[in-house]
């Protein structure tokens, strides 16, 4: 019934954790890792696990990641989740799921709560943003251009979602949060990495 997509880019250090929960969960017809041109072991990492990968060559963006989990994804309804959360549990999972597979909305937003005040405080601001989803599958195959998104995937589903009218509802995920950038790459690199993710979201928000 759902098909799980997890997008990871050099999460070599962070993955585990993820898929020893979904893993053990199951709610998945279908649990699809779409390794985006990692050069950092995440492949070696996710061979162990009972699920279906999809690698690229090269880095493609996290909007082209999730597209290509979504051409493979055979169940009506979708999970998104990203590879580097801490603190997941099935809890957090099935009370993403059920607004849309048991109550019809279109979309379930997740957001962090009581986790960690930075990662709280940045979705309080920005639920738009939140990567941990459940979705109609024909909602993401619905949205144009989404393989050239990168980081504008999640505000450009957002406005998608709002655009068609689609109810939407977000949800609490306590005590879960995940590595900020500048905690996997360090500060000047991470900092940088912050700012091609918000140039890739101002990208989306201007086109149309
Ligand atoms: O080019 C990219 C960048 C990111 N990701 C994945 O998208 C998710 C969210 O990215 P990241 O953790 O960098 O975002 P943050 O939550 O720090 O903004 C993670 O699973 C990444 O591995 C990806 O597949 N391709
Ligand atoms: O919440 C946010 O401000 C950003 C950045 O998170 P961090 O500041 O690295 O915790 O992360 C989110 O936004 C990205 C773009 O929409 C998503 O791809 C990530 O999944 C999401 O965690």
């Amino acid at each position: 019934m759902i098909t799980l997509i997890i997008p990871a880019y050099n999460e070599a250090d962070n993955i585990e954790p993820v898929l020893d929960v979904v893993t053990q969960m199951p709610d998945f017809q279908q649990i699809i890792v779409v390794d985006d041109g990692s050069v950092d072991g995440t492949y070696d990492k996710i061979i162990k696990y009972p699920v279906e990968i999809i690698r690229f060559d090269l880095n493609r963006g996290k909007g082209a990641a999730i597209w290509a989990g979504v051409q493979s994804a055979r169940s009506p309804f979708v999970m998104l989740l990203d590879a580097d959360l801490i603190g997941l549990k099935a809890t957090h999972l099935h009370s993403l799921i059920r607004p849309v597979v048991e109550d019809g909305a279109a979309m379930a937003l997740g957001l962090f709560g009581a986790g960690r005040f930075a990662t709280d405080w940045a979705q309080r601001v920005a639920p738009h943003l939140s990567g941990q989803r459940v979705l109609r599958r024909e909602v993401l195959e619905s949205l144009p251009l989404i393989e050239t998104t990168r980081y504008g995937v999640e505000v450009a589903l957002t406005r998608h979602v709002r655009q068609q009218g689609w109810p939407v509802v977000e949800v609490p995920l306590f005590d879960l949060t995940h590595r900020m950038k500048e905690e996997k790459l360090g500060y000047v690199s991470g900092f940088a990495a912050r700012l091609r993710m918000y140039w890739d979201i101002l990208r989306v928000l201007v086109r149309s």
